[in-house]
Order: C-alpha cells, then structure tokens, then sequence
C-alpha cells in the first residue's frame, strides 16, 4: 500500500502558485481569518492556516470577536472586512454561535474573496460542474491529491462517505465533473460495508474516529481520508483505521498529514488566485 502523504501534494500547489505570485511582481496578498469565540478545532485550523500562508510567504490578518459579539456589531464589521482593497481573501470559521446568522454571513461574503466556497454563488458554479469560483477547501483537497498521484478518477467507481456541504457533497460533485461514477453513503445508508467495497476510490469525511476499516474494503481500493479526529489516547486520528489495510488497498492517506496538510495549501492557493484575479 502507498501512502500518500501530504507534503508532495503540497509542494506541488506551492510551486504552481509561486507562478502567480511571480506574476503579481511581489504583492503579498492578504488572507482575513474571521473567528467569532475559542473553539478548539476552529483554533487548530487557524494555526495551521496561519503557518501555511507564512511558509507560502503569504501575510494573514485574523479578526476575533467575543463569543457572545452582537449581530449589529459583527455583520457591521464583517462588511468592512469584506470591502477592504487591502484584503484580498476571507475565511469564516465556522460555525457561528446562535445569535449570529451563518446564512447571512454566507449571503455577505463577496464571492470573489470567498477562498472556502461557502456563498451560495460559489456553491452553485461547483453544483453546476463550473471550474470558476472556489471549492471549499478541502474537497477541493482530496482532488489535488488525487491529481499529484496521478490516480485516474475518468470512469472509476469513487464512493463518498459523508453528506456535509463542505466535504462530502462537494467532494461527490468534483469527483463527478472528473467522470467518476459516484455514490455518496451517509448514516442511514442500508449497508454501508457493501457500499464501500464497490470502491475503486473511497473518500471518508463521516466525522466518526476509525468508522472505516479492512472489511470496507476491497482490493487495490485507494482510500482518502478526511476525518480529524481525536483517539482514546487524545492523538489525531482519520475516519479509517489504517491497521491491517497494508495487504490490501493500493493507496490511502495519512492522519495527522495527509488532507489536513493540502487543505491549507488550497486554501493559500485560492487565495494567489483571489488576488490575482482582482490584479491581473
Ligand atoms: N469555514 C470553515 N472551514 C473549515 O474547514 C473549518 C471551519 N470553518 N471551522 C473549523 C473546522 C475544523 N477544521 C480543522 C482543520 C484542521 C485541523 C487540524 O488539526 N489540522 C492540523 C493537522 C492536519 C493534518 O496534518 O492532518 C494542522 O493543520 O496542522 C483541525 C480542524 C476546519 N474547519
């Protein structure tokens, strides 16, 4: 079994948008992290975007507002966010605490600084199999990896595990509009092992610590997983339990660095084409 690590995938989006930044003749784009509290995995993926844009020599900005920030107050200073020339993408941790309306802040987002594809503008170019517009990042991930390992997805069988808007239903539409033939499985799929064996590449985004393992699947299956989660011990660990899969699947990607290493470097990619799309 090869493992496919996260690092090669991330040279390669390094190197490709080195290109644009050469172009844009030494303007450093900006990214804004908009964080509303302390959640913890929020904080995790703040750091480890924020470490991203550093060694992609891109400059980030974070914006935090207390848990309990009124609507008035944040939406007033979101569109400000969202207007300043001098920033040039927008993540939004999500998600918001109740008294703020994600739908709104979704709706506000300009779509053009949008680098995690959560307006409904960018969430229809993907629905409508459109190459324009942003992905959220890290659907948009696990097709970067599939391409740097150069893992044919034309006419395969892919099986998605996952019915989240940010991963698992993106992630069915690109695999799609890559000529996959894809079935997207979620918690009342009937049977879920049976499914999973059809595979010839198998995505895992479920959010359940080792759900999937040798039994799910078949040979020669490459296996993708998304999951971050935390093991009895507190160690990250994937959506799949990678113990006795070596004698039997042709691929799968490690967690910690494997996806969760290429999401932020999507994430600085989108944001090299944010502002070269303002600029050029
Ligand atoms: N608009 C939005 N998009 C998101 O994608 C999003 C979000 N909001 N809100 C919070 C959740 C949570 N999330 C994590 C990402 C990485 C780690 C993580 O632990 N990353 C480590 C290890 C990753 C690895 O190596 O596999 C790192 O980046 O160094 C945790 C959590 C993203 N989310």
């Amino acid at each position: 079994m090869r493992e496919l690590t996260g690092q090669q995938v991330v040279d390669a989006i390094r190197a490709e948008t080195e290109k644009t930044l050469e172009a844009l003749g030494g303007y450093v784009p900006t990214l804004a992290i908009v964080r509303v509290g302390e959640n913890v995995p929020q904080l995790s993926y703040e750091k480890g975007a924020k470490k991203r844009m550093q060694n992609f020599g891109l400059d980030v900005k974070t914006f935090v507002f207390p848990e309990d920030v009124t609507p008035e107050v944040f939406f007033q200073r979101f569109r400000e966010i969202n207007a300043d020339s001098a920033i040039d993408g927008v993540l939004l941790l999500k998600p918001l605490p109740e008294q703020l309306d994600v739908r709104r802040a979704e709706q506000m987002i300009d779509p053009e600084k949008d680098l995690d594809g959560i307006s409904p503008v960018n969430i229809a170019r993907v629905f409508a199999g459109e190459e324009a517009g942003f992905a959220p990042c890290t659907a948009e991930a696990v097709m970067e990896t599939l391409r740097t390992y150069e893992v044919p997805v034309h006419g395969k069988r892919a099986v998605v595990v996952g019915r989240s808007l940010v991963v698992g239903r993106t992630l069915a539409m690109l695999l799609l509009r890559d000529n996959a033939t894809v079935t997207i499985c979620h918690t009342q799929t009937k049977d879920l092992k049976e499914e999973c064996k059809k595979a010839e590449i198998l995505a895992v985004a479920a959010g359940r610590a080792k759900l999937i393992d040798r039994d799910y699947v078949s040979a020669g299956c490459v296996i993708l997983d998304v999951g971050i989660n935390a093991d009895e011990n507190g160690n990250l660990c994937g959506d799949v339990n990678p113990e006795g899969l070596s004698d039997l699947a042709a691929a799968l990607t490690p967690v910690p660095r494997g996806i969760g290493a290429v999401t932020t470097s999507v994430l600085a990619k989108h944001l090299v084409q944010a502002a070269a799309r303002r600029l050029l």
